[in-house]
């Protein structure tokens, strides 16, 4: 397995890729071999769940959960990151971060994981988000076998955001990030989700009702796709 290049203070990082390019038609060896290597992606709307959710699926299921806000907001507050700025303003206005440092970030925390020898089962939550980055990241970092995907309406998601804005400190918590967020989840993040979905490739599941409830659906769905607890 080739090792994975640190974030390039210089320049930056991966190479463009195209979002029009087709994933079947290229020839790129990804970084990690999916036969060792489980991905699964969790995605949503703001507010849909992705965190409390993956919480519950790292207990039973084995998943190192990695964050891409977590790990974005974590090198955002990194002393000496020259991306700090720019992840800090990308955050408060909801946009997506240039896939370059995002994907360098996953693919940092997935070797460490593996180089410790630790867990080989990846839960990414909140990735993708835009298209260039799925394309990227199944194509050369590793191919996902499935895309969990909450699904919530607004009004529940922004009644759960104002709540959690009382304590979390997030930048965007607040009314008018939280509409920005909507509407990059509408426009930027649902073709990503209608992809994988035409790739047969989506768990789909109710986030609406108690953590509970939506945890029992999604166990549900899992193991329709073979995907079971570990204990
Ligand atoms: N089923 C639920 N019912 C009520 N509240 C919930 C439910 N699931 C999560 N919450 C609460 O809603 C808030 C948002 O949940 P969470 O952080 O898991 O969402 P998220 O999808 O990760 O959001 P973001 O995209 O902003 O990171 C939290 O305060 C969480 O405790
Ligand atoms: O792939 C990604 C994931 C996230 N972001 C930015 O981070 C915030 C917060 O993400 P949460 O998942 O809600 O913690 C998101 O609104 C984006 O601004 C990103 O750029 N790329
Ligand atoms: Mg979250």
């Amino acid at each position: 397995m080739p090792a994975v290049p640190q974030i390039d203070p210089t320049s930056g990082a991966a190479p463009e890729v195209q979002p029009s390019i087709p994933l079947a038609s290229t020839n790129v060896t990804p970084a990690f071999d999916p036969a060792n290597v489980l991905v699964v992606y969790i995605l949503g709307g703001p507010g849909s769940g992705k965190g409390t959710q993956s919480t519950h699926l790292v207990q039973d299921y084995g998943f190192k959960h990695l964050s891409a806000g977590d790990l974005l907001r974590e090198e955002q507050d990194r002393q000496g990151s020259e991306y700090g700025q720019m992840i800090k303003d990308y955050i408060k206005d909801g946009k997506i971060v240039p896939m370059e440092v995002t994907v360098k970030l996953l693919q940092n925390a997935m070797q460490a994981e593996l180089d410790s020898g630790k867990k080989t089962r990846f839960l990414i939550d909140g990735f993708p988000r835009k298209m260039d980055q799925a394309v990227y990241f199944e194509q050369s970092v590793c191919p996902s076998q499935c895309t969990i995907f909450l699904d919530c309406p607004e009004d529940v998601m922004l009644k759960r955001l104002l709540n959690r804005g009382k304590t979390s400190g997030r930048s965007d918590d607040n009314e008018e990030s939280i509409k920005k967020r909507f509407r990059t989840f509408v426009e930027t993040s649902m073709p990503v989700v209608d992809m994988f979905e035409k790739e047969d490739k989506v768990v789909k599941a109710d986030a609406t009702g108690s953590q509970n409830d939506v945890y029992e659906r999604l166990v549900g769905q899992l193991a329709q796709r073979n995907i079971h607890p570990v204990k």
